[in-house]
């Protein structure tokens, strides 16, 4: 199968820059797999995005998308194949109603109308928010303008979609909204996903977790390999997922807990056992 993102010794430096943001990165997305990149803030993870659809060039290495070899001729061409959900829900709307939202990157592309209907439509039944077709967009909770954004992105039918920390200005209802969606859309449509996150929550639901520190990759693997190391991760200013936190809190307290990594449904199952042996 071949990789929907393949980064070969990406190095980039900012103008100016003492230090490269980005050093000897080297990372293979595979096809309908769901990347979290997680690190804290300037450890280089937008940077890392900025790259892979073109709005950086890198100072040395190679990236391809969807088969294609990041470059000049490419560039137009890959931006169609990959599409951005950002952080701020209000900085993403220009249309007035949400259907002309969606339809908006349509327009540009000139699209056929009648196309263009049924590709509104399908968007916005996917993401669940048909019954706002015709709201306005700054009167929708916050959950549901990102759900809006994503129908947008889903609507020009792109191959990768990344999420640049956006699902870091929800309340946790919409954060979870989102995240379901994204869920979502991945088993069903197998969509790689991209997401740039602090969110240590939103990482848990990844298949990989990617750890950036000062531009480079420290460690990946799954959520559940990576977050076992929630010491490490703590000590260079992460979070770590609730159950983990949980788990240690209890530890504190004389519980005897597992050492492997929960999920939440896990730690719930697992406490369950405690109560019936107490
Ligand atoms: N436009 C710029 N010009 C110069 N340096 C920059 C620029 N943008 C980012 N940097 C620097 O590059 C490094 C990586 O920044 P980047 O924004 O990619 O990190 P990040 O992990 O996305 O951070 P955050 O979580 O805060 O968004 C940081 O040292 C940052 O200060």
């Amino acid at each position: 199968m071949t990789a929907a993102i393949e980064i070969e010794n990406l190095n980039y430096r900012y103008p100016d820059a003492k230090r490269p943001a980005l050093h000897d990165v080297s990372l293979t997305i595979a096809q309908g797999e769901w990347v979290a990149i997680i690190g804290h803030n300037g450890s280089g993870k937008s940077t890392l995005a900025k790259n892979i659809n073109g709005l950086l060039a890198p100072e040395s290495g190679r990236v391809t998308v969807a088969g294609m070899p990041l470059n000049e001729a490419n560039v137009w061409k890959i931006r169609e194949k990959v599409g951005i959900v950002f952080q701020n829900p209000d900085n993403q709307f220009v249309g007035a109603t949400v259907q002309d939202d969606v339809a908006f990157g349509l327009e540009n592309r000139a699209v056929p109308r009648p196309e263009m209907l049924t590709r509104v439509h399908d968007a916005l039944v996917q993401v669940n928010m048909l019954e706002f077709a015709t709201r306005e967009p700054a009167r929708l909770s916050g959950g549901q303008k990102q759900r809006v954004a994503i129908a947008g992105i889903i609507a020009q039918r792109p191959d990768i979609i990344i999420l640049d920390e956006a699902t870091s200005m929800l309340d946790p209802a919409g954060r979870s909204e989102v995240l379901a969606l994204i869920e979502q859309l991945q088993a069903r449509s197998a969509m790689t996903v991209v997401s740039i996150t602090h969110d240590v929550d939103e990482a848990a639901s990844a298949d990989r977790v990617v750890l950036l520190n000062d531009g480079e990759i420290v460690e990946q693997g799954t959520p559940a390999a990576l977050f076992t190391h929630g010491e490490e991760l703590l000590s260079l200013g992460l979070d770590v997922p609730y159950p983990e936190r949980l788990k240690a809190a209890l530890r504190r307290r004389g519980a005897k807990m597992p050492d492997g990594y929960l999920d939440q449904e896990g730690l719930v199952k697992y406490l369950w056992t405690l109560h019936s042996t107490m």
